[in-house]
């Protein structure tokens, strides 16, 4: 069964662009998905974030498990129904922010056990119950296998263990999967720091046989220097011929670096989440509005950032983050997303004409001056 055809335009260097076609449209890629947690970008409704630009978004397993819960989902017609958002969607598998939200969680060969932070429920997640919550009561596009991702630094033994779990609940999730022409299914590489194990994790998701392949376990605290030097190695681990997914990355810097050694997808709740309190990013770099440099600046944000944020001043919109008003969190949320939609969009054009390298050092220059 052919899965998402992904036809790369052009390359420069380790850098790719292209698009990845899948029943409900188009993905541009380079490409950044906005975080959809519970149904929902926070705080934008679904036209403004189609506005931006946006090709796909991301929707969180663990939260929409719990809330509105999968067989109610199924039953108001699935999330793309539920929520009037009607291009791609992709869906974590709900182990990451089992570990990172839940309350007490135990993670065994068979599955994990969590109870959840909103009501204390307990609940299981097993490698096909993710499956069948994200592909058949969800409806996701994309749906992503369950993993378990160590923490970071990571003891040898418990990177290979945790990567080993991840290949068996792979081939668990794929089984469950099966064959699906208008759905795809990605696999995630795992092995921390250590090179050895990120190929043979590579090595075994390829027998296995995925629509497309992840990066895991960065973003996990080891800063951006030691992310891109696995990304030196990890992303040509994977085949060249399907789509590459740094999960949870990143800052504007983390998404110009990744993709300058190969990788293609990026999700992260940083632009929506640092923009509710106060973080704006341009090409000059971030600002922080809560500042009282802006109290009185009639300047826009950006005038290159084409949305509403740009009519306003950034003085209004200090004053908006802090009164703590819901305007100033739509506002910035809506600029960063146009932001890093603008950012990708710039990726693909630069490395479609050839000058990606000094597209690369020409955004250092400028972005990370201030
Ligand atoms: O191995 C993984 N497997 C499955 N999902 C993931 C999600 C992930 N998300 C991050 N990092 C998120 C970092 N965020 C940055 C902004 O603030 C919130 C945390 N790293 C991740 C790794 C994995």
């Amino acid at each position: 069964m052919m899965p998402f055809p992904f036809e790369i335009s052009a390359t420069e260097g380790r850098a790719r662009t292209g698009v990845l076609k899948t029943a409900r449209g188009d993905i541009r890629t380079p490409a950044f998905m906005p975080v959809g947690t519970a149904a929902t970008v926070k705080a934008m409704t679904v036209d403004q974030v189609k506005a931006t630009g946006a090709d796909i978004i991301l929707g969180n397993t663990y939260h929409l498990m719990l809330r509105p819960g999968p067989e109610r989902m199924e039953r108001l017609g699935g999330l793309h129904k539920f929520m009037g958002w009607d291009k791609p969607i992709l869906t974590d598998s709900g182990g990451f922010q089992v570990m990172s939200l839940a309350g007490i969680s135990k993670v065994k060969e068979e599955a994990v056990t969590f109870s959840s932070h909103i009501d204390g429920s307990k609940h299981v997640l097993t490698p096909e119950r993710s499956i069948e919550i994200q592909a058949d009561r969800i409806g996701a596009d994309i749906s992503m296998q369950l993993d378990q991702c160590v923490s970071w630094p990571a003891e040898r033994d418990a990177a290979q263990k945790a990567m080993e779990l991840s290949i068996r609940w792979g081939a668990r999730s794929k089984a469950r999967f099966g064959e699906r022409e208008h759905q795809a299914l990605f696999g995630i590489q795992q092995g921390s720091t250590f090179e050895d194990l990120r190929r043979q994790s590579s090595d075994q998701l390829q027998e296995i046989g995925f629509d497309g392949y992840a990066i895991g376990g960065l973003a996990v605290g080891e800063g951006h220097q030691a992310m891109c030097e696995v990304l030196d190695y990890a992303p040509e681990m994977l085949p060249a011929d399907r789509p590459r997914y740094l999960m949870g990355v990143g800052k504007p810097i983390d998404l110009v670096e990744a993709v300058w050694r190969g990788v293609d997808m990026f999700d992260c709740v940083l632009p929506t989440r640092a923009g509710r309190h106060g973080q704006a990013w341009t090409w000059d770099g971030p600002l922080n509005l809560k500042n009282a440099r802006f109290a009185e600046d009639q300047n826009p944000l950006d005038p290159a950032i084409d949305g509403p944020s740009s009519q306003y001043s950034k003085a209004y919109l200090h004053h908006l983050i802090r009164a703590d008003e819901i305007l100033g969190k739509v506002l910035l949320s809506w600029h960063n997303i146009a932001f890093y939609q603008a950012l990708t969009a710039a990726m693909r054009a630069a490395i479609s004409e050839g000058r990606f390298e000094q597209f690369r050092r020409d955004f250092h220059a400028r972005h990370t001056s201030n």
